[in-house]
């Protein structure tokens, strides 16, 4: 498939839209596929700040479903990327929260709901 110069800006917009950003099928709240639903979970029990964070709807949007794939060389959906830098799939963020390295990465992007405001007192 030939990636247009328009897909691809769209594309670059969309990662360029927030420190974390999730290419997936569904939304946060409704995911539609198990893949997409488990990477949201790693993400929110990371403590991911919902401010840092964009999600996109693949199955809303045929050309960025083929196009993300095209543009990261990675065939399936979901897709994460801290920073502008592609991270991985699920199988990836899965095996990353396991060895500590998704909490880092998350950290290091100032990414995470501060620790302040988790604990601020009432
Ligand atoms: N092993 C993959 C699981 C994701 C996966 O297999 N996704 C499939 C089914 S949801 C996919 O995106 N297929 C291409 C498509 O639906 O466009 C990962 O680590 O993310
Ligand atoms: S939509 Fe069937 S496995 Fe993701």
């Amino acid at each position: 498939m030939f990636l247009s110069t328009e897909i691809k800006k769209a594309i670059e917009d969309a990662i360029e839209s927030a420190p974390v950003v999730l290419f997936m099928k569904g939304t946060p709240e409704f995911p539609k596929c198990g893949f997409s639903r488990a990477t949201i979970g790693l993400l929110g029990n990371q403590g991911v700040d919902p401010a840092k964070f964009a999600a996109y709807n693949v199955l809303e949007d045929p050309e960025l479903r083929e196009g993300i794939k095209e543009f990261s060389e990675w065939p399936t959906i979901p897709q994460l990327y801290v920073n502008k830098e592609f991270i991985g799939g699920c199988d990836v963020i899965t095996s990353m929260a396991r060895s500590g390295e998704l909490a880092d990465l998350l950290e290091e992007a100032r990414a995470l709901v501060p620790e302040e405001e988790e604990t601020k007192d009432n």
